[in-house]
C-alpha cells in the first residue's frame, strides 16, 4: 500500500478548504492513514473512520467510539449538498480531528479504497463469479485448480476470504468496498497471482465491487432468490448483468476481461447474443453443435458418463478436446467444473496442466458432502436454499439413491418469503420423506416460516415438522435404512444457527459425523 496521508485524502476528495486554513497550515496534513475502517468497532490507531448510514445504523453515532480508538481523521456522509467537500473538526475528549464531509459519500467508496490500496486488481488476475447458485463452488475450484498447477491463488467468497488454504471467515458473499480492495492488496503482498471472487446481486446493486478491475466475468445462472431486496426478478438480473455489461451507461464495474457465460441458462443464453466476445459453456451435448456455430470460444459435452467415483466428461472446444476424469458429485457440478475451465483456458492456463489434475480437485465444504458409513444411510449435507439448489440437488441424490430419499431443509428469516413454499414443492416431487426445520430464524417467529413453507406442499400432514436440526437429523437417521439417502439441505459450511440476533454454535457436518460416528 502506497503511504497515503491526511493532505492527499483532502486532495483526493478536492475538499474546499475555506478562509480560516490553508492546506500547508493544517497541523495534521503529513499525518499517514494505516487503514480504512467502515466499522468503528475495528478502528484501530492512525486509522481512517468512514461514517456511512446504513440500513440499521447510521454510521455516523459511532464517530466518538472511532476516535476513542485512534482514528485520526473522519470520512463522513452527509445529507445536505450544500456541505459537499467540506472540512470540519469534531471535538471529543479534548483531540480536534478532521471530518472531511461528502455528499453521496457511498458511492465514492470503492474508488476511493481502489486509490488507497493502490490499484490491486489491475496487478493481479480477479475473476468475478456471479450466479443465484454455485459461486462458491466455482470460486473454490478455480482457486484449487489454479494452485495444484502451481500459481498461488485467493478467495473471496462465502465460505471465506484468504489465500486458497488459508480463510478468514467473512460475514458477506460478497464484503464492503473496503474490505474487497484491502484483501486484494493483501494478496498483492503475498505474491498472489489470481483471485476468485464471488459477487453477489447485493454486492453490484450496493457498489461493493465498483471499482474492481475484472480479468474475467463469469455467470453460472439466474433463478429466484433475494427478492426481499431486489423485488423484481427484472431488477435482480440486471444487477447481475452489470459484472457482463459492455456498455458503459450500463457498467457497474471495469471490466477489460473476458466473459465466460453459461450456455444451459436462459438468461445466459440471451446474453451471449449481447456480446460480442465470450467463452460458451455448456453441459448438454445436444447444444454442441449450436455453440460451435456462434464463432466465440466454447467449451461443450460430447458424452457424459456418470458412476460410482464421480463422472467422466469428453469435451470439445475451441481451446482443445480430452477427456475430463471427475470426482465431483451432481450433474450440476460438471457445469461449475467447466466454467471454471472456461475461465482458466480463457486467462490462457495451460491446457494438458489443467486436464491432467481434474482428477485431484476436491469437493467443496457443504456442497453435495457425503457422509457414509457401513449400515447406516448414506447423508448428504448441501448448502441449496433456493428451490433451483434444491431442485439440482436432489435430482443429483436421487441418481444415486436404491432406497428412500429424504430431505430436511427450512428457509432463512428475513429474507425472500416467495421462495419459501416452493422449496416445499420442488422437495416433495422428488422424496419418500420431508422434515421441515429451522435454517436461521433471524428475527422472523420459526412457525411463521415454517407456515410459509408448508403452504407450497399439496399434502401437508404427511410431512414431519420437528423445528430443532439435530433432532430432525437423528429421526431421520433412526428411521431409515441403509440403502436411503437424507439429503440435509441449506446450512452447508455454515457453523451457526441465527436466533433472533444470536448466532449459536451449530453445524450440521458436525451433527451428522458425531451421529453416524464418523470424524470429521
Ligand atoms: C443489507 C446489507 O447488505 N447490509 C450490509 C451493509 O450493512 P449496513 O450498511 O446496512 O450497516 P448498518 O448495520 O446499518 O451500519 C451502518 C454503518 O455503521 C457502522 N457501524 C455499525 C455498528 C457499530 O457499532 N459501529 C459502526 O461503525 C457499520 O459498519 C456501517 O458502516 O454493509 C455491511 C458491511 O459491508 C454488511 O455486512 C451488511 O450485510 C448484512 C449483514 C447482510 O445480511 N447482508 C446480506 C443481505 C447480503 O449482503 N447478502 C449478500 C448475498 C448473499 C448470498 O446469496 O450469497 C452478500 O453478499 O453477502
Ligand atoms: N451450477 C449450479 N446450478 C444449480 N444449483 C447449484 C449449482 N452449483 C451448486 N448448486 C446448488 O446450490 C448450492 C449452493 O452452491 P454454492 O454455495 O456454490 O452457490 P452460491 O452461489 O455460492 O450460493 P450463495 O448465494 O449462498 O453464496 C449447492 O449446495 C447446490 O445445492
Ligand atoms: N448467503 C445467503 C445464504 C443463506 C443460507 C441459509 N442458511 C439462510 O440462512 O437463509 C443469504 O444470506 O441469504
Ligand atoms: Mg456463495
Amino acid at each position: 500500500m502506497a503511504h497515503y496521508d491526511l493532505k492527499t485524502l483532502v486532495n483526493y476528495f478536492g475538499v474546499s478548504l475555506n478562509n480560516v486554513c490553508s492546506l500547508a497550515s493544517l497541523p495534521f496534513e503529513n499525518q499517514i492513514i494505516e487503514q480504512l475502517r467502515l466499522d468503528s468497532r475495528q478502528v484501530k490507531p492512525n486509522d481512517l473512520f468512514i461514517a456511512l448510514k446504513g440500513q440499521s445504523h447510521d454510521g455516523r453515532e459511532f464517530i466518538p467510539q472511532a476516535v476513542m480508538s485512534g482514528a485520526i481523521a473522519i470520512l463522513a456522509e452527509t445529507d445536505n449538498s450544500v456541505e459537499d467537500k467540506t472540512l470540519s473538526y469534531f471535538t471529543f475528549d479534548g483531540k480536534k480531528i478532521p471530518q472531511i464531509n461528502i455528499y453521496q459519500l457511498a458511492n465514492r467508496i470503492s474508488a476511493f479504497a481502489n486509490e488507497f490500496y493502490d490499484h490491486p486488481s489491475s496487478k493481479m488476475k480477479v475473476i468475478g463469479v456471479t450466479g443465484t447458485n454455485g459461486k462458491t463452488t466455482v470460486t473454490q475450484l478455480i482457486a484449487q485448480w489454479a494452485s495444484l498447477i502451481g500459481q498461488k491463488s485467493a478467495v473471496l467468497g462465502t465460505v471465506g476470504n484468504g489465500v486458497y488454504g488459508k480463510l478468514t471467515p467473512s460475514a458477506n458473499t460478497t464484503s464492503s468496498s473496503i474490505e474487497i480492495q484491502s484483501y486484494l492488496a493483501a494478496f498483492l503482498a503475498e505474491d498472489v497471482k489470481i483471485v476468485a471472487m464471488e459477487v453477489s446481486s447485493h454486492g453490484l446493486a450496493l457498489g461493493r465491487v465498483q471499482d474492481v478491475s475484472y480479468a474475467a466475468s463469469l455467470f453460472t445462472n439466474l433463478s429466484r432468490d433475494h427478492l426481499d431486496f431486489h423485488h423484481t426478478i427484472k431488477n435482480y438480473k440486471n444487477a447481475k448483468w452489470s459484472l457482463f455489461s459492455p456498455l458503459t451507461k450500463e457498467l457497474a464495474v471495469k471490466h477489460s476481461g473476458k466473459r465466460v457465460i453459461n450456455y444451459d441458462d436462459k438468461v445466459g443464453r440471451a446474453w451471449i447474443n449481447k456480446l460480442e466476445d465470450a467463452v460458451v459453456v455448456s453441459t448438454q451435448p445436444e447444444y454442441l453443435t449450436k455453440i460451435r456455430a456462434l464463432g466465440k470460444a466454447y467449451i461443450g459435452i460430447s458424452s457424459i458418463e456418470y458412476h460410482d467415483k464421480g463422472v467422466s466428461l469428453y469435451f470439445d472446444s475451441s481451446f482443445g478436446n480430452g477427456v475430463l476424469e471427475s470426482r465431483l458429485f451432481g450433474s450440476f457440478n460438471v457445469s461449475n467444473l467447466l466454467l471454471a475451465l472456461g475461465a482458466l483456458l480463457a486467462l490462457g492456463f495451460p491446457f494438458f496442466a489443467l486436464i491432467n489434475t481434474v482428477p485431484h480437485l476436491s469437493p467443496v465444504c457443504g456442497r453435495m458432502e457425503i457422509f457414509a458409513v457401513k449400515n447406516k444411510p448414506t447423508v448428504i449435507v448441501d448448502y441449496a436454499h433456493t428451490p433451483d439448489a434444491l431442485d439440482k440437488a436432489l435430482f443429483a441424490a436421487k441418481e444415486h439413491c436404491h432406497g428412500k430419499l429424504w430431505v430436511i431443509f427450512g428457509c432463512g428469516g428475513d429474507r425472500d418469503r416467495g421462495k419459501r413454499p416452493l422449496m416445499a414443492n420442488v422437495a416433495q416431487s422428488y422424496t419418500d420423506n420431508i422434515i421441515v426445520t429451522n435454517d436461521n430464524p433471524r428475527t422472523e417467529d420459526p412457525d411463521t416460516i415454517i407456515h410459509d413453507i408448508m403452504a407450497g406442499f399439496t399434502e401437508p400432514n404427511q410431512i414431519n415438522i420437528v423445528k430443532d436440526r439435530v433432532t430432525a437429523i437423528r429421526w431421520a437417521i433412526d428411521h431409515s435404512n441403509e440403502n436411503d439417502i437424507i439429503l440435509v439441505a441449506g446450512k452447508g459450511h455454515e457453523d451457526y444457527q441465527i436466533i433472533g440476533q444470536t448466532k449459536h454454535h451449530y453445524s450440521d457436518r458436525e451433527t451428522v459425523s458425531d451421529l453416524l460416528g464418523m470424524t470429521l
